[in-house]
């Protein structure tokens, strides 16, 4: 029988099916500070322990200060940092904890520690929990009941297997134009709603030219496109990231060539139908900028600001409230907008390739007068490795601030936000009021992209800065 990447994936976990419901066994799970402490709680309460703590992996990534991450000020952020350690020492889970070399946002750090694995199923309190999906795995956000559930049994009831939509990316990137501006042109194509229901398997020339990054990046923003998960298949760009010996927890020698002769089985059949299918152009693709409050209000970066009637009739209520939130004046072209904040960062855009991305543009330049420009690794790893770059340097002698690991002002749990009114090119993923601090602006874009809005002061086409 022919059968989809997601179905196979799907059917390999699958315990016990009932009418309505299906249990499915979990292969790993990631938990942080913001989304565990009630289920800690509730296994105390109910006198249960974590089942398979070797399964079971913690980091400290949402409250964590990025100026200095010792000095956390604010009261809740340290309760909630201070009761995961606490928790993770009477469970006995893995907490790579603040300083430990490892720390990070716990989408970037799972790939990294190996804990990312084709074919696997993972799960997190945390809706971005869809970014591991471009290694293949079948992984998705649950909320705080279900982490309960998952630390006391590793499994987790679902209902139907949802429908596959494949969306095909066909065609070669141009200069300048990022997976970042691939996923977007998804969700300004298919809506914030065009998933729901659904897992997206991404796939076709465009997709499988991408590096894991750039797969990770895609895949992360698939919640925002109302889908359950996103998944890509394996292929030897999977296979090579395993190669690096610094990911302790990934297959090694023999038992690697094994999983790699199975992961490759996991492909979507030739003859395997997807319940919906969308294609999209890469050729096509010029970088994008949100100007709204949600990720699908987007448009091309060398062009305006819609007019309401431009606008579909049914999206103009939401596009009007979304003007006078934003500030903006309807046709204005992106290039007179002035911006006051860049961050580059988060779980969609805090991986090193990003960074050099960013960088790339920086090199050389400054960032313009009174533009703050925050530049976020998204763990301690990429960290590191970016110093070990010189890439730290290349943002702090452009006038950017270099921080330490963590969500940052991807949502405002910690001191990195933005003042009301302020105007922010972010290379997170969400974009609705209030996400990045009160009455703040979010304009979603890549780090490329966020770069030329550093250095410039406005949206400026990336592909201007570099074809100079
Ligand atoms: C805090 C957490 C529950 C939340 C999520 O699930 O996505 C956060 O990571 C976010 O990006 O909004
Ligand atoms: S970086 Fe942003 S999207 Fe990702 S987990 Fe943190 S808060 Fe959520």
């Amino acid at each position: 029988m022919s059968a989809t990447l997601f179905q196979k994936v799907w059917d390999r976990h699958v315990l016990s099916v009932t009418n309505e419901a299906t249990l499915l066994y979990i292969d790993r799970h990631l938990v942080h500070e913001v989304t565990s402490p009630q289920a800690f709680d509730g296994l105390r309460l109910a006198d249960r322990k974590v089942r398979r703590t070797d399964l079971t992996f913690a980091t400290i990534d949402h409250n964590v200060p990025t100026d200095d991450q010792l000095d956390i000020r604010d009261a809740l952020s340290k309760r909630q940092i201070e009761t995961l350690r606490a928790n993770c020492r009477e469970f006995g889970v893995n907490l790579y904890d603040i300083k430990s070399g490892r720390q990070g946002i716990v989408h970037v750090i799972g790939p990294e520690l190996g804990l990312t694995l084709p074919g696997s199923t993972i799960v997190c309190g945390d809706s971005h929990t869809s970014t591991h999906g471009a290694f293949g795995a079948l992984a998705f956000g649950i909320g705080t009941s279900e982490v309960e559930h998952v630390l006391a049994t590793q499994t987790l009831w679902q209902g139907k297997r949802p429908a596959a939509l494949g969306v095909e990316v066909t065609g070669t990137l141009g200069r300048g134009v990022e997976p970042k501006d691939v996923i977007l042109a998804v969700i300004r194509a298919i809506g914030t709603a065009g998933g729901t229901g659904t897992v997206i398997e991404y796939h076709g020339p465009a997709i499988r030219a991408l590096s894991m990054e750039g797969r990770l990046t895609i895949c992360n923003m698939s919640i925002e496109a109302g889908a359950r998960a996103g998944l890509i298949a394996p292929d030897d760009v999977t296979f090579e990231y395993f190669a690096r010996t610094d990911r302790p927890y990934a297959p090694k020698g023999r038992a690697l060539e094994a999983a790699i002769a199975d992961w490759k089985t996991l492909a979507t059949d030739p003859d395997a139908p997807f319940d919906s299918k969308v294609t999209i152009d890469a050729s096509k693709l010029v970088p994008q900028v949100t100007w709204g409050t949600n990720p699908s209000m987007t448009v091309d970066a060398d062009g305006r600001i819609p007019t309401l009637d431009e606008l579909p009739t049914s999206l103009r209520a939401e596009a009007d409230r979304a003007f006078t939130y934003m500030g903006l004046i309807p046709g204005t072209l992106l290039s007179e907008i002035p911006i006051d904040v860049v961050f580059i960062g988060s779980c969609t855009n805090g991986r090193i390739e990003d960074l050099r991305a960013a960088a790339q543009v920086m090199k050389g330049r400054k960032v313009a007068a009174g533009v703050r420009t925050l530049v976020v690794p998204g763990s301690e790893q990429v960290r590191s490795q970016a110093q070990a770059e010189g890439l730290d340097r290349v943002f702090e002698e452009a006038g950017a601030e270099w921080r330490e690991a963590g969500c940052s002002m991807c949502l405002a749990m910690n001191p990195d936000r933005l003042q009301p009114g302020q105007r922010a090119a972010s290379t997170s993923n969400r974009n609705f009021e209030g996400r990045q601090g009160p009455g703040g602006r979010t304009h979603l874009v890549s780090p490329s992209m966020a770069a030329a809005a550093a250095v410039t002061g406005h949206f400026t086409d990336v592909r201007r800065l570099l074809d100079r």
